[in-house]
């Protein structure tokens, strides 16, 4: 995984970011040079880079890595999968679930890729519905299955923290392509995402 090591991040970006971070913390009435604080620009240029690693890494050439003949016909369903991405209004978190589901079409993929290509998509500056259709499309794309089925719950933390200030609001967004755009295999996957057996 990217950005384990703290000589992994981009020396360019990274030197930039502190200086813009140092800059923040003196407009928001605080003191970067105060001891708490010395280190916290490269904290946060560090993290900010982790949270946004999404746009170095491909989602087709990971699906791909673990692409299998298997002569499969069942839907193949991989749900709470936690995931964790930054609304591109406020750059704030949203964190939630998402429910992932294929029906093969002579390929199958390793089970991980598919909470990886949740990964890929949710370490960017995302709206819920865009990192869904991102998802299914990267699976239909690569897969070529009869059908994806994609769902994410999510709690977004600018209507807690900050405006509205709702705590218990949940968004549940999806996106559906072939086989589950039909009412019945639909409901087989939202059954199987709603029960507790495991
Ligand atoms: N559709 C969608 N909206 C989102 C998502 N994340 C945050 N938002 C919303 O983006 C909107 C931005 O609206 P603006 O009116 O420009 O921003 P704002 O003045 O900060 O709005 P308030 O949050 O209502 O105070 C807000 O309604 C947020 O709730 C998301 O993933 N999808
Ligand atoms: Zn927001």
């Amino acid at each position: 995984m990217a950005y384990t090591r703290s000589e992994e991040y981009d020396e360019k970006i990274t030197s930039g970011l502190i200086e813009t971070y140092r800059s923040a913390l003196s407009l928001l009435g605080e003191d970067p040079n105060r001891e708490g604080l010395t280190k916290t620009p490269e904290r946060m240029a560090k993290a900010m880079q982790f949270l946004t690693q999404g746009y170095s890494l491909d989602a087709h050439a990971i699906l791909n890595s673990a692409k299998f003949h298997e002569n499969v016909s069942e839907m193949i369903i991989v749900k709470d999968i936690e995931l964790y991405s930054m609304c591109e209004h406020h750059m704030l978190p949203f964190y939630g679930k998402a429910h992932v589901a294929y029906i093969p079409n002579g390929y199958i993929t390793g089970l991980s890729k598919i909470a990886r290509v949740v990964d890929v998509f949710a370490r960017r500056l995302q709206v819920q519905e865009r990192l869904t259709t991102q998802i299914r499309d990267a699976i239909k794309d690569t897969l070529r299955p009869l059908g994806v089925a994609v769902v994410i719950e999510a709690s977004h933390l600018c209507m807690m923290m900050r405006g509205v200030q709702k705590q218990n609001s949940v968004t549940t967004t999806s996106a559906f392509w072939g086989e589950f755009e039909k009412n019945e295999t639909r409901s087989e996957f939202t059954k199987l995402i709603s029960s507790d057996l495991h």
